[in-house]
């Protein structure tokens, strides 16, 4: 069986105001990127390793982050506009013998081996499985207006992470439908919801946070102090 990782690293961190690309910023000794690539790299079950990075940073990204921290055999996949479309070209770049998929994001560098490993376990039975947690806070709908709308029932919400895995040949269907119908999801199991295939849900960790804004790299460095 032949898995392929997309890790998604292809945004420019408008959010996190730097002045390069956040999956460059140093966390704790070494690139963002690099935490992410070191927990895909060692998982023996994967058996290429897709990095998507902007058109601009691909020279930046070989020399300053595969070569110089001697990673092998990863390919380097140009992004696009939105992260879908990176993820995309990812999954275009993918061996076409591939048979599961796993989509992670770059700036997701707390995730470990036993989630990913679990994630694809999963997949294997159901086809398509995102890693969340259930959410802490109560949750509000609310109008344009700033009025509340209703609140979903909690024991039903739960916030979703990466990794997503899915069967290989189901989320390429679920993305080129997506842009034949010019929709565009926040991540990648939306868009097999909208073939009508079922998603499995895995608890994943609340330590997998996405580095967003300035105050998630100071959470992220006081997690990986411990
Ligand atoms: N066109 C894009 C946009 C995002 N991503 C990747 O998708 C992941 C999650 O996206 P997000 O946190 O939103 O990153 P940015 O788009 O860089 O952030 P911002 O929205 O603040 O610019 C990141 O690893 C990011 O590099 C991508 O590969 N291609
Ligand atoms: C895919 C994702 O990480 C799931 O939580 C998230 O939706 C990406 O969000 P973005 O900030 O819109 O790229």
């Amino acid at each position: 069986m032949k898995v392929s990782a997309i890790i998604a690293a292809a945004g420019h961190g408008q959010r996190m105001g730097a002045a390069i690309s956040k999956q460059f910023l140093n966390l704790k000794g070494k690139p963002i990127i690099v935490h992410t690539l070191d927990v895909f790299y060692r998982i023996k079950r994967i058996n290429e390793i897709i990095l998507v990075v902007g058109s601009n940073e691909m020279e930046y990204c070989n020399s300053e982050i595969i070569k110089r921290h001697l990673f092998k055999g990863i390919k380097l996949v140009p992004g696009g506009k939105e992260r879908q479309d990176s993820v995309y070209n990812g999954l275009r770049a993918c061996d076409p013998q591939t048979d599961f998929v796993i989509i992670h994001d770059g700036v997701r560098p707390l995730i470990n081996q036993d989630i990913v490993i679990k994630a694809l376990s999963t997949a294997e039975i159901y086809g398509a499985c995102g890693v969340a947690v259930p959410v802490k806070d109560t949750i509000k709908v609310v109008d344009e207006k700033g009025f509340v709308k209703n609140t979903p029932d909690r024991d039903r919400l739960w916030a979703v992470q990466t990794p997503q895995v899915f069967r290989y040949p189901l989320i390429l269907k679920a993305h080129e439908r997506a842009r034949e119908q010019e929709f565009i999801g926040t991540d990648d199991t939306v868009l097999v919801e909208r073939l009508g295939e079922r998603v499995k849900i895995i608890e994943g960790s609340y330590e997998n946070i996405k580095i967003t804004t300035p105050e998630d790299l100071t959470i992220a460095e006081s997690i990986l102090s411990r």
